[in-house]
């Protein structure tokens, strides 16, 4: 039997009892109703994300395909994308994915044209993508740190929006989350030129928020803690920060990139129907008022 058919024999029995089904019927089958279930709340949606092959933004997409949204996958590195890619397709989620360095535009032209090649619009937008190439003094900073650092973090994603926008439009509103830190903040000694990025982004939010509110498109950035990615395991992008936090603030443990992903998927949905403008930290304690 195809896999239309025994789906089209799945949607003909009742929701309640779908669940006893799923011990006997194989594991094609069980990926194939997952991908069916018109009820989960990114059902019929398309997510871009950027930065997304590892770390946070993997964890974002894996969530958010999980929750019913086909997602664009991306990040600087083929290999990387096609790992990611094929990790999420051997689950059974609905994925895409191509290069795109955030910085450059042909890069970001080309993710737009492929999520709608292959989706047919965009309505979410979460720019993950973020670098620290310095640990040192902000003023020591050359000009080409800081061009970097602002063209990545700060810059892409308004750019890379303002190449969405008019397919969100067309969609007829649609929602954009920016990942910022809890050091914009609370800022870090020797981030510098890093926090004051992850501060622009709070007000990117603000503006952006304002800015598109008529055309139905929200924005809200979400500014993680210390995090459990190959970033903040190297000492290089960010310097060891737990036992002082701990000390001042309580905070228990790093988190896990899977403890930004629900947010995400939650401000995405029509449960964040109404909130826009919003920056929320998710950081085991928030310095924020
Ligand atoms: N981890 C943490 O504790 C915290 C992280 N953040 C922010 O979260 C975001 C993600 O960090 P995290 O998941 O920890 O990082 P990781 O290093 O784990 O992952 C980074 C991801 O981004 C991709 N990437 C890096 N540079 C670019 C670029 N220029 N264009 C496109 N993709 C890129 C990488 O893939 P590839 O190498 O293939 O490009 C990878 O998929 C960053 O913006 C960071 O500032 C904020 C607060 C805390
Ligand atoms: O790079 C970072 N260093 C940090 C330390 C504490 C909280 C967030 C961060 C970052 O994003």
């Amino acid at each position: 039997m195809g896999l239309s058919s025994m789906a089209t024999i799945f949607r003909s029995i009742p929701r309640a009892f779908r669940g006893y089904l799923c011990a006997p019927v194989p594991l094609s089958a069980r990926k194939f109703s997952q991908l069916t279930d018109e009820n989960r709340t990114l059902a019929g949606k398309v997510a871009v994300v950027t930065g997304s092959t590892r770390g946070i933004g993997f964890a974002i997409a894996r969530r958010m395909a999980r929750d019913g949204a086909h997602v664009v996958i991306s990040s600087r590195k083929q290999e990387n994308v096609k790992e990611a890619v094929d990790i999420l397709k051997e689950e059974g989620l609905s994925v895409t994915g191509t290069v795109c360095h955030v910085g450059k535009a042909e890069d970001r032209q080309h993710l737009v044209t492929t999520a709608l090649k292959h989706s047919g619009g965009i309505d979410f937008l979460v720019c993950v993508a973020g670098v620290n190439p310095l640990v040192g003094s902000t003023l020591a900073a050359s000009e080409q740190i800081w061009d970097k650092i602002l063209d990545v973090n700060v810059k892409s994603p308004a750019l890379l929006l303002s190449q969405v926008l008019p397919h969100m439009e067309n969609r007829g509103g649609g929602c954009v989350v920016l990942v910022s830190s809890a050091v914009a903040y609370l800022p870090v000694p020797r981030l510098g030129v890093y926090n004051t990025s992850k501060t622009a982004l709070l007000g990117l939010c603000k503006s952006l928020a304002v800015e598109l509110a008529p055309k139905g498109i929200r924005v809200n950035c979400l500014a993680p803690g210390i995090i459990k990615t190959d970033f903040s395991l190297r000492e290089e992008t960010m310097p060891n920060m737990l036992p002082e936090l701990k000390k001042v603030f309580g905070v228990q443990r790093l988190g896990e990139p899977e403890e930004c992903a629900g947010l995400v998927s939650f401000l995405c949905s029509s449960d964040g129907s109404y909130i826009t403008g919003e920056n929320i930290v998710v950081g085991g304690f928030s310095p924020k008022l």
